[in-house]
């Protein structure tokens, strides 16, 4: 088996070879954290969720590396604009952003570095560039002088020719307009680092390069981030990188855009929908099921019907495993995926494949318990439950079931309500039919949702 990955580099689907055999190291360019995360920002910290997921199942050590941007011209404006420090607003959107990673069950990273703790090594950096020749101070600033670097554009697939600057980068006192900040002299009243140059803030590009040298070393195997990164951000980072003689990132990922209305989700475009807000409407894992089953390359539209479509589908998938495990008792998962979907996920994390086979697993499970053949019911949730598992949708898992807060609670909690639904029992076979529908209320109101099956009644968190 061999997991091939699609490089942005070289603008095709490759096989994957590790740069250390059972190893592989990935760097994910993370929050800009300026304001709290909307669903696109955690699409792209679940796409590659998914992918360490399964890097970890087909056996390699995984080191994750998801940096914070925790210093940008958003987050001095804001700090003016509400007469709070940086740091305060960085530091609470980073916590928000984690709260989002969590809520949507993705695995901490092996390390989440902040650029502001770089500094050093981003000084270390620039002072290496400036005497490569490839970079130069004008001004306090420091800037990467473009045409000093020939695979300068190669990333993007663009000529240095045809580049105009963006207008934001067209600062004073450069050599070729073309050039770009990797540090910038202080201004007024913000805040700004001491270095070789005078004193400063370092750009966003420079970060990632100096993060990445510092945990990953000179080469590592993926670099990842949203499309939008791919040029300027990552071109700059390579050239940064290989101009100090780098090997750098040996394959490229990119995760497409969830839109609306096909324009990127953006803070910046105000089209954003916060994930503090959609997990009061939606239940994290099944919104974990939206965001994360299509393809990592393919754009999500937003909307509230494909939501409520991801919602169904992941009650049916939920409603066997329930069916099974009421039925059978705990089961556990299979040691190993269908073949299928190990190849579906082999060739590029093909999700979207996979889980065809999760829901044909989930008929076969489904037509087994209407034939009264438990020992099929079981092996087929086993299955689905590691198939789950790498998707990280496994509503066993301990992550859904709030273990870690008390596994132990769940049984207490189920005693107790049984304890209560006999009471409601008793009242409906007296025939009190208003203290059964004021202990169901009394049920509601504490969030349980009490479901009238043939085996009895069932509860469950009402989750929204
Ligand atoms: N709408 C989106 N869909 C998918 N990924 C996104 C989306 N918006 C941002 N990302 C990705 O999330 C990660 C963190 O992004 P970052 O905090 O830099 O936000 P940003 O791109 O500036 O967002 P915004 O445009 O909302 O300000 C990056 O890898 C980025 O590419
Ligand atoms: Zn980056």
């Amino acid at each position: 088996m061999t997991i091939r990955l699609y490089d942005t580099s070289a603008r095709q689907v490759r096989d994957f070879t590790p740069l250390v055999p059972g190893c592989v190291s990935i760097y994910l360019c993370g929050a800009t954290v300026q304001a709290p995360p909307h669903i696109g920002h955690i699409r792209s910290g679940l796409n590659f969720d998914i992918m360490q997921r399964w890097f970890r199942y087909r056996g390699y050590d995984v080191t994750f590396v998801r940096n914070v941007t925790d210093i940008d011209d958003k987050i001095i404006r804001k700090s003016a604009e509400q007469g709070r420090p940086w740091w305060q607003i960085a530091y609470e959107n980073e916590r928000a952003f984690n709260d989002g990673y969590d809520a949507l069950g993705c695995l901490p990273p092996t390390i989440e570095p902040r650029a502001t703790g770089h500094v050093p090594e981003m000084i270390e950096m620039m002072r290496e560039l400036i005497e490569r020749g490839h970079a130069y101070e004008s001004e306090g600033n420091v800037y990467f002088d473009v045409r000093s670097f020939p695979g300068y554009l190669d990333l993007s697939n663009q000529e240095l020719e045809n580049l105009r600057q963006p207008e934001s980068e067209g600062e004073l006192g450069k050599r070729d307009q073309r050039d770009f900040a990797m540090w910038k002299a202080a201004k007024p009243g913000e805040p700004s680092w001491e270095t070789p140059w005078g004193r400063g803030r370092p750009g966003w590009h420079l970060e990632c390069s100096a993060m990445v040298r510092k945990y990953l070393g000179s080469a590592f195997d993926i670099h990842g981030g949203g499309v939008d990164l791919v040029f300027p951000h990552h071109e700059n980072e390579i050239a940064q990188s290989k101009a100090c003689g780098d090997g750098f990132a040996r394959y490229w990922a990119h995760n497409a855009w969830v839109t609306m209305s096909g324009e990127k989700m953006s803070k910046s475009l105000g089209n954003s929908v916060l994930v503090s807000e959609m997990v009061k409407q939606w239940r994290p894992i099944v919104l974990r099921y939206y965001l994360g089953t299509p393809h990592y390359r393919s754009t999500i539209e937003y909307s509230e019907e494909a939501l409520r479509e991801a919602e169904s589908a992941f009650a049916r998938i939920e409603g066997f495993v329930q069916r099974v495990v009421e039925k059978a008792g705990p089961v556990e998962p299979a040691a190993e995926v269908p073949p299928a979907f190990a190849e579906a996920m082999d060739e590029d994390l093909g999700v979207p494949q996979a889980l065809a086979i999760v829901h044909t697993t989930v008929r076969q499970g489904n037509s087994a318990l209407t034939a009264d053949d438990k020992e099929t019911a079981v092996a087929r949730l086993a299955e689905v439950r590691a198939m789950l598992g790498v998707l990280g949708l496994d509503p066993l898992d301990e992550q859904w079931a709030g273990a870690g807060r008390g596994d132990d609670l769940h049984g207490v909690v189920d005693s107790l309500v049984r304890l209560v639904l006999e009471q409601r029992q008793a009242a409906r076979a007296r025939k009190d039919y208003a203290t059964a529908d004021s202990i169901r209320d009394q049920l509601a109101q504490s969030g349980l949702v009490i479901e009238d099956t043939p085996s009895g009644p069932r509860w469950q968190l009402s989750g929204k």
